[in-house]
């Protein structure tokens, strides 16, 4: 009978239909929307957009801006849209019932990390997209889910397992091994990441990728395009089911079929033996302690793909922008060289300590993780209705409300002028790269949070920081100098999960002059 009906009705009927109970259906998702905002307040940030059409062309220009390389542009000049009452902050609604905002606010930053940390949070929305990839791990989850995983993951990041650097020393030496000749050219960028990754698998796993010997690995392929198709399904968050994801999904399978071995190799041993391995620290690894918490290879999955993640891009990625301002600051290349020999001179291996005592190398660091945060975008969701603080105080705080999505940049508020005190002597022009400024100058709380802050702060920054700190020395250890052999200008930076530099970074390393070292020495004595 039903049938019948619409046989009898014209396909054009039926479109005509169609458009208008979908725009029925967006008309009653607005204005429920929007009493719920008024409910919270009906307190608006500036609007990037004031109808639905316009909305939708920004997930276009989203879409491009990543393609194109051009996030930190494109997140710049979101906030042409600003007032002078809430400058760094606007607000967009694409789907009707939910608001994206943008900020690169520190008074905001801290709102959703730590200030009204239980407002906000990764949220259903951010599980269900990342979840394919990182399961119910660490990133993914709030809570009580959270805190568990936390629990879990904090103990193999205290100093003592930190500070043992064999694993760095043997993965530096073998990627020095690989190195062109003194004055050729190599891509060190490249170089970095088979070594963060060969470090973090052997650290987790107890077993490395030896993607060092082994460059074209599938692995290390299919964790790349992972993690680009999952910076796109976030970004078209709207529009996410209709991303094709062959390669997405081929990409996870790939990945699970390396790490898969080895989970049931760990759970292959009973709780007494891994007890007796537990004791050991050398062989104790990350998947020891996730196999004698749980039985489940599920959760050690998670919990593993999500530790490699943070782990692996982040450090290369930092290590890489390093060498590549080195490679433009010769002054700063051999200062710095000064300080390490003359703590280490060219062969000692450094110890924890010696790391800890090198104030410049620690300034380089810390300049490097400004202008290149390596997690240069991140998103927040509120777990409930709740606000965002204005800057004025004449102005009443901003209506979030539950669903609603805080994007920022820490990359955009690193290089915000503004925040910074006037150039001097000592003090270079913050665009610029200048390790000497921190000896002067401490940045304000929230206004440099490379590793964020707050509760679900860097869980592996201390690692991160020995880790890239030991390759450095090691590196101007060896090399005199290094020079840059690319064009310096067309560099730019990439975004994926990590933001990395576009085009690799080219350099060549030189090795001393004997001559010259053994009178720089003669000097010392
Ligand atoms: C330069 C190096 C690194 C930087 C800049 C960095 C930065 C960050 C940032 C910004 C977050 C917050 C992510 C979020 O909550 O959305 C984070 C979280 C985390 N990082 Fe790192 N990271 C680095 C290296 C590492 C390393 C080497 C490890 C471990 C091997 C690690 C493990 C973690 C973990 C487990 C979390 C999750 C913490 C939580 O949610 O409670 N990170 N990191």
């Amino acid at each position: 009978m039903i049938g019948e009906t619409f046989a009898s009705v014209s396909p054009a009927y039926i479109a005509v239909g169609t458009v208008v109970l979908l725009l029925g259906v967006q008309v009653w998702i607005r204005v429920r929307y929007a009493l719920k905002v008024r409910e919270a307040g009906g307190v608006h940030a500036p609007a990037l957009a004031r109808d639905p059409f316009t909305a939708l062309t920004w997930l276009w220009t989203i879409g491009r801006a990543h393609v194109q390389n051009r996030m930190l542009a494109l997140f710049n000049e979101l906030y042409s849209h600003a007032t002078p009452d809430c400058p760094n902050l606007v607000e967009i609604n694409v789907t009707g019932g939910s608001r994206y905002f943008f900020t690169r606010e520190p008074e905001h930053v801290k709102t959703v990390l730590t200030s009204k940390f239980a407002d906000y949070g990764k949220g259903p929305e951010f599980h269900r997209v990342w979840s394919p990839f990182l399961g119910d791990s660490i990133f993914t989850t709030d809570h009580q889910q959270w805190h568990e995983s936390r629990n879990l993951i904090r103990p193999m990041f205290v100093k003592n397992r930190v500070s043992d650097l064999e694993i760095f020393e043997r993965w530096t030496s073998a990627m020095i091994n690989q190195f062109p000749a003194s004055g050729e050219t190599l891509d060190i960028q490249d170089f970095f990441y088979r070594l963060t990754i060969d470090v973090t698998t052997e650290f987790l796993l107890g077993e490395s990728v030896n993607s060092i010997s082994n460059p074209r690995s599938e692995f290390v392929q299919a964790f790349a395009d992972v993690q680009r198709m999952q910076i796109m399904l976030t970004a078209l968050l709207p529009i996410e089911p209709l991303v094709p994801r062959r390669k997405y999904n081929r990409g996870i399978k790939v990945l699970e079929e390396f790490i898969v071995p080895f989970i049931h190799k760990a759970l292959s041993l009973d709780p007494a033996e891994l007890e007796k391995i537990s004791k050991s620290e050398r062989s104790f690894t990350f998947l020891h302690a996730l196999a004698a918490y749980t039985r489940d290879p599920k959760v050690i999955r998670d919990q593993i793909i999500a530790v490699l993640l943070a782990g692996r891009d982040t450090t290369a990625a930092t290590l890489s922008w390093t060498f590549h301002e080195l490679a433009h600051h010769p002054g700063v290349y051999s200062k710095l060289r000064q300080e390490i020999l003359s703590i280490v001179g060219t062969d000692r291996t450094p110890s924890y300590d010696d790391l800890k005592s090198m104030k410049y190398l620690s300034h380089t660091l810390n300049e490097t993780l400004r202008l290149y945060p390596a997690v240069p975008f991140n998103v927040r969701f509120a777990l409930t209705d709740t606000t965002l603080p204005s800057v004025n105080p004449e102005h009443p705080d901003i209506s979030v409300v539950k669903g609603d999505a805080v994007f920022y940049s820490t990359i955009a508020m690193q290089r915000r002028p503004d925040l910074y005190p006037p150039t001097s002597r000592t003090f270079s022009d913050p665009s610029e790269f200048s390790p000497d400024r921190w000896d002067q100058w401490q940045p304000r709380p929230w206004q440099y949070v490379p590793f964020n802050g707050g509760p679900r702060i860097c869980v592996g920054q201390n690692f991160a920081l020995t880790e890239m700190a030991y390759v450095i020395v090691r590196l101007l250890q060896k090399y005199e100098s290094l020079e840059h052999r690319d064009d310096w200008r067309a560099q730019f930076h990439k975004v994926e999960i990590v933001g990395t530099p576009g085009r690799g970074v080219k350099v060549a390393l030189f090795k001393p002059n004997k001559e010259r070292q053994e009178k720089y020495f003669k000097c010392k004595e």
